[in-house]
């Protein structure tokens, strides 16, 4: 492979803004892949992947590089540097890369990859709370497949178009897929592609969501004419699933606490064909209080601490701080007394998040149904899914039941 000078300058600021300006890795990219409209497919996942992959193993090129923030242009050329000779790429003699020892980089490589936590590239802290909370065992297998490119899965939008239908659609376009086993909605890319640009996309025949992510609305056990809250709505990635499932027929109110993710919801129904749903701010209690005993079917889709969707998100691994999460939990279990009231006796509810920690997951829910406000539930089933065994994101979902 042959570097690209405008290529690795884009690469080399776009990590400039996200190490040193704390800026988020995907706003960052996205940004920086409108730099030069000439760039081609291969040139934009170039700047894409080879960003990602430095943000992924900041810890361990920063030991091989001996470099530490906050990271200047020429510490950024050492680390890119390092990234190129782990992969045998040639590095170019511009004046911007010191000669590079490539014997003592692979040398360091293989003496830092004996310890945990720099060969999977994690800050001290999350390493110890990972085994605190699965085990040195389990932990071991879940970062590693958690540290793997991941892949990318869309859903296919049963409102508008069948999943073969779709499938042969893109296969036109030029977009390969297979379906997912045991996951009815899903289809798989064969090879990454910009899946936005499709005509098939602006149709809304189809969303990209994680396949774990597709179990959730799934399990929630919704049907045609119920109606539903999905108290953590977001951008309404679930909502738009769950609309589909419920064959746009019943009411879904969708609530979060940020009004510009319910106005990315609303875009996205539209597109989806989606009528059902009715966004709604939650500005004051009163919003939640009103709602109270109204619901056939509750989802909490829980803030959480994201641990599951680091291979999407490997920026959280420096971004995330342990008071974060102490903060987090305490949200979780607020949001589980207050929004399970929003229940039918008889109604079903749906805890789920995108964490692997056992804290924010299954003892979450067994403190619930400890406490005064959990009295009437009980756990019907629970699913834990960790990446290392799914290939998919670590994700948690329990269903509960309210008593009649
Ligand atoms: C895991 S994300 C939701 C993802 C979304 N359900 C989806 O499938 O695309 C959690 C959401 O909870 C929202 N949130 C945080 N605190 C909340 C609260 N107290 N009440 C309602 N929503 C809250 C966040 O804004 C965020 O959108």
């Amino acid at each position: 492979m042959r570097l690209h000078r405008n290529l690795v300058f884009a690469t080399i600021d776009a990590l400039s803004e996200i190490f040193n300006q704390e800026k988020y890795a995907d706003k960052v990219i996205q940004n920086t892949l409108k730099r030069d409209k000439r760039w081609g497919s291969r040139d934009r996942s170039f700047v894409a992947e080879t960003t990602y992959d430095i943000v992924r193993w900041k810890r361990l090129y920063s030991e091989i590089a001996e470099v530490k923030a906050p990271y200047s242009r020429e510490n950024l050329f050492r680390l890119f540097a390092v990234w190129a000779t782990l992969r045998g790429i040639t590095i170019p003699d511009w004046k911007q890369f010191e000669p590079v020892p490539s014997r003592r980089i692979k040398g360091k490589f293989d003496e830092l990859s004996q310890i945990r936590k720099y060969r999977e590239s994690i800050p001290d802290w999350m390493d110890e709370l990972g085994v605190k909370e699965l085990g040195e065992k389990t932990w071991e297998k879940e970062i590693h497949a958690l540290n793997e490119q991941a892949p990318v899965v869309l859903r296919v939008n049963t409102l508008n178009i069948t999943r073969d239908k779709l499938r042969s659609i893109l296969k036109d376009e030029g977009i390969a897929t297979e379906p997912i086993k045991d996951y009815p909605d899903a289809l798989q890319l064969e090879e990454r592609a910009n899946v936005f640009i499709t005509d098939a996309f602006q149709k809304g025949y189809f969303e990209v969501q994680d396949a774990s992510s597709q179990l959730v609305a799934r399990f929630l056990d919704v049907e045609p004419g119920m109606r539903v809250v999905d108290t953590c709505a977001g951008a309404g990635g679930k909502t738009l699933h769950i609309a589909a499932l419920m064959e746009n027929k019943g009411q879904i109110i969708a609530t979060d606490i940020y009004e510009n993710k319910l106005k990315e919801l609303k875009r996205r129904a539209k597109r989806a064909g989606a009528h059902n749903i009715e966004p709604r701010v939650i500005d004051s209690s009163k919003v939640v209080k009103k709602l109270y005993g109204k619901a056939d079917r509750v989802l909490i889709d829980a803030p959480c601490s994201g641990l599951g969707v680091l291979s999407r998100n490997p920026d959280a691994k420096w971004k995330l701080q342990p008071e974060f999460i102490d903060n987090i939990k305490k949200t979780q279990s607020d949001i589980l007394d207050q929004y399970s009231r929003i229940l039918k006796p008889g109604g079903k509810m749906v805890y789920a998040t995108c964490s692997i920690l056992p804290s924010e997951n299954e003892k979450q829910v067994a403190q619930f149904l400890d406490r005064e406000e959990g009295k009437d539930f009980k756990l019907v089933k629970d699913k834990k899914v960790l990446s290392s065994e799914s290939g998919y994101d670590g994700f948690y979902m329990a269903l509960l039941e309210k008593a009649k």
